[in-house]
Parts: structure tokens; sequence; C-alpha cells
């Protein structure tokens, strides 16, 4: 097993720097550019030196024994100062050690992985956790690398395990009289699964829209006030305003967070009939773009109607409350006057829609329960019949076992891996 190291912290000039090793070599290794290490989880100030003897920067050195390591290696961290000439030195003298080489991306949590230290599960939690921006996305990577996912399907793998049970008993003892009947209890224990993986697989749509972000999107006829609404709600001039009607031909994308969570606001072309062929095209890409977003805004002048059919949940209000007395039901980006309720309105819209969420969180956990409940909706099926079916009713636990599994990680995890860990930074 080769001996790891990276910058951990984030590239650039920083307060400070993290420069981590791990592996079998960290302690030795880390003592040649250091002298005497610290004892482990102690921090301590030391001269970092070149092989030949020149000081590279003085840093706190900290040390983890692999028994209580975040990797379960040897880990041994350089607090640097965080600047971008200190870090390359040191980690071009650490190239230079025997035995050590730069870490790929996500090899770290490899490492954790490989150790027993998380589960799939919580490693996708982590890289969630790395990468959250707001609020609502923080929260729900923090149950997923809790390890939240894994202690439901270590219950749900109980039940199923008891169910099993229950089956072999009836089918060692088919050619006796079975005391009694195990189907109703084996009945019941699937059911209890199916039902909670099933809110799981419900929620998984949500899940997915706080990891990745809501689209929202503004709609309505031309010079009705979209990019300046845009620009209040962004807090800044992300998209042009002007008098001119048609001026936003291309779809105007900006990120924010809202009610704790990621969204992403669309300014769209002005809805009307046109001659112009570029304006021609801004139309129809508003049209849509408005269509797939989580959330319409449709901004209309006051006493008039949308050119579309709002959804249910779609949100209709008047322009220019400045210049219509409108004091409810209108917002103004240019006096600011609505634009607080606005995003309130938006937050509850988004966030009712968020409720469901739960921890499954990517795909790759919907489809591991789907596969999960086609085998239970089977054995439960098979259990119905009658005895005869038990043998097959169990072949079908056994598979829906098999995906559970699958869900956190504990078998088929090679071909996974490469795609979990895609996204990792370099150091994490
Ligand atoms: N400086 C620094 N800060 C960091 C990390 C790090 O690696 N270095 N982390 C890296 O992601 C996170 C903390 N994660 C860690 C997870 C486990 C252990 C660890 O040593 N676990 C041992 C002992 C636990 C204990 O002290 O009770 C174990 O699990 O056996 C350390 C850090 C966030 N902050
Ligand atoms: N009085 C007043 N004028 C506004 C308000 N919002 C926008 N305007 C003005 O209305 C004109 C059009 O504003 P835009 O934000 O460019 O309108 P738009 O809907 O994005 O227009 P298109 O890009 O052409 O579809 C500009 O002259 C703005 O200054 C408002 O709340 N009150
Ligand atoms: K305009």
């Amino acid at each position: 097993m080769s001996t790891i190291f990276a910058q951990a912290s984030a590239a650039g000039k920083a307060g400070v720097a993290v420069v981590r090793i791990s592996g079998p070599k960290a302690f030795s290794a880390a003592s040649q550019l250091c002298g005497s290490l610290p004892a482990p989880r102690q921090a301590a100030l030391r001269r970092l030196r070149s092989a030949p003897g020149e000081v590279l920067d003085e840093a706190l050195v900290l040390c983890f024994s692999e028994k209580a390591s975040f990797t379960g290696e040897e880990t041994v961290e350089f607090q640097t100062h965080g600047s971008v000439a200190v870090v390359n030195a040191l980690l071009a003298e650490l190239g230079t050690v025997d035995g050590l080489r730069l870490a790929e991306p996500g090899e770290f949590t490899r490492r954790a992985l490989a150790n027993g230290r998380l589960d799939l599960a919580q490693v996708e939690g982590l890289a969630d956790l790395i990468a959250s921006e707001t609020e609502a996305q923080r929260q729900q990577a923090l149950r997923l690398f809790s390890g939240g996912l894994g202690d439901l399907a270590a219950h749900w793998r109980e039940r199923l395990i008891r169910a099993s049970a229950l089956l072999t008993v009836t089918i060692d003892f088919a050619d006796e009289e079975v005391p009694v009947d195990v189907s109703p209890e084996v009945l019941e224990l699937i059911a209890e699964v199916q039902t909670a993986m099933q809110a799981q697989v419900d929620g998984f749509g949500a899940a997915e829209r706080i990891r990745t972000g809501y689209e929202v999107a503004i709609v309505g006829p031309p010079n009705v006030g979209k990019s300046t609404l845009l620009n209040a709600l962004a807090g800044r001039d992300a998209a042009i305003t002007s008098e001119i009607a048609g001026t936003t031909r291309d779809v105007i994308e900006v990120r924010m967070e809202l009610a704790g969570l990621p969204v992403t606001l669309l300014d769209t072309a002005g809805l009307r009939e046109t001659d112009d062929t570029i304006e021609k095209i801004g139309v129809a890409r508003a049209l849509e773009r408005a269509k797939a977003a989580d959330l319409r805004v449709f901004l209309i002048e006051s006493n008039s109607k949308p050119e579309l059919d709002p959804a249910p949940d779609d949100i209709v209000i008047a322009s220019k409350a400045d210049l219509s007395g409108d004091k409810f039901g209108a917002v103004s980006g240019k006096t600011g006057a609505g634009v607080a309720q606005l995003v309130e309105q938006i937050g509850a819209k988004l966030s009712s829609k968020t409720a469901k969420a739960g921890l499954a969180t990517r795909a790759r956990h919907k489809e591991a329960m789907e596969r999960c409940l086609v085998s239970l909706a089977e054995a439960s099926n098979r259990v119905a019949l009658g005895p005869e079916f038990t043998d097959i009713a169990s072949e079908e636990l056994r598979i829906s076992l098999e995906a559970l599994n699958m869900l956190i990680g504990r078998v088929d995890i090679e071909n996974v891996l490469d795609e979990v860990f895609s996204s990792f930074c370099l150091g994490k």
C-alpha cells in the first residue's frame, strides 16, 4: 500500500493550508521533514526542512495513529502558512521521499471506505457535504454522512432476515406438521419494509432537487420588468434592463440561495409574436425553459392575464407596483416593493416540495431500492399463494437482501466506485 499526500485545503492564498499524508510511511516521511513527531493528536510547532536542510516553513504538525484516523491509516497533517509557494515546496519535497506519491482525487476517502471507516452512502454524503452551498443541502448531506441510510438499511435487513428465517423453518419442516402458520408474520415484516422503502423512493425527487437545485423561471411579456425583478432578487446587475421591448434574448441564469434552498433563477425573453429571427429563438427558449422549471413566476401588467396557463403552484404577480399603486399582489423590481414578500412566497412553494425528501438522494439509491421492492412484491405474492411456493419466496427475499446490500455498498462496489469518486476534490 503506497503512502499518499495532497493539499487538503483549497488551492490559493489563505491564512493556513493543510497538507495531509496517509499510509504506512506517513510517520517516517513526516519525521524526515520535521524531526521528532509530536504524540498522536497533539499539535506541535515544527520547522519543516527539505533534505538539504533548507527551512520550508514553520508549521503545526498533527499525527494520527492508524487506529484512530480519518483514513484508518497512519496520517500526518502539516498545517502551514497558506502560501502557494510554501505548499508547492512542501509537496515537491514530499514527492522526493521514497514510497510517497501524490494522492488521486478522493483517494483519502477511498481508503476510509476500504478500511470500513465509512460505508458507501456515507462517502456520498461526504461528497455532498463538501459540495453543499445552502442550508438545506448541508442538512441533507449531513444526514447521509452521519450514516442515516446505513441505519435504515440495517433495520430493513434485520426484518428481511427474520422473514427469511421464518420461511426457512417452514421449508425445513415441510414434511412435518408445522405448528404455526408463519405467513402472516412474514407478510407483515415484508410490508413494513415495503412501506418505509417506498416512502424513500417517493422522496427521491425532492432530495435530488435539494442536491442539484431548483429552477424558478420569470415569465411574462416584453418590458414588464422581468430583468429588473431578477436583478432585485439576485441583488446584482445580472441581466441587462432597458425600456426597449425584447431586450433579453437568451435565458439568463443566476444561482442563489432562497429560503435555504439552492435556486437557479431564470430570466427569459418576453413572450410575444415577433418577426425578429433572434428574438423568435429567444421566445422558443423561454417557453422551453419555463416549462421545464420547477416553478414559474408570471409577471403581468396589472389587470392582464399570463400568456400561458399557470400550473397550480405557479405564482402570478403584477409588475411595477410603484406605478399601479397596487400594494398587494404586486411587485416592483425598481423600488423593491413586494420583493421580500415574493421571495417568501417562492421559498414557501419550494419548501413544500422538499417536505418529502428523505435519505435517498441519488439515482443509485433509488435504483437499489426499486430493485429490492420488485423482489419484495414477488416474495410477498408467493408467500400469500401458500406453503408450496415457500422456496421461491425465499429466493426472492435473498435477491431483495442483495439489493439492500448494494444500497450501502456491501457488495458489487467496484463498478460504482469510480462514479462516486469522480466528483471528489483533490486532497479529500
Ligand atoms: N485538520 C483536520 N480537520 C478535519 C479533518 C481532517 O482530516 N483534518 N476531517 C477529515 O475529513 C474532518 C474530521 N474528520 C475526522 C474523522 C475521523 C477522525 C479520527 O481520527 N477518527 C478516529 C478517532 C475518533 C475520535 O477521536 O473519537 C476513529 O474514528 O477511530 C479524524 C477526523 C473535518 N476536519
Ligand atoms: N416604474 C417602474 N419601471 C420598471 C419597473 N421594472 C422595470 N421597469 C422599467 O421597465 C422597462 C423594462 O424593464 P426590463 O426589466 O428590461 O423588462 P423585461 O421584462 O426584462 O423586458 P424584455 O427583456 O424586453 O422582455 C425598463 O425601462 C425598466 O426600467 C418597476 O418596477 N417600476
Ligand atoms: K426591456
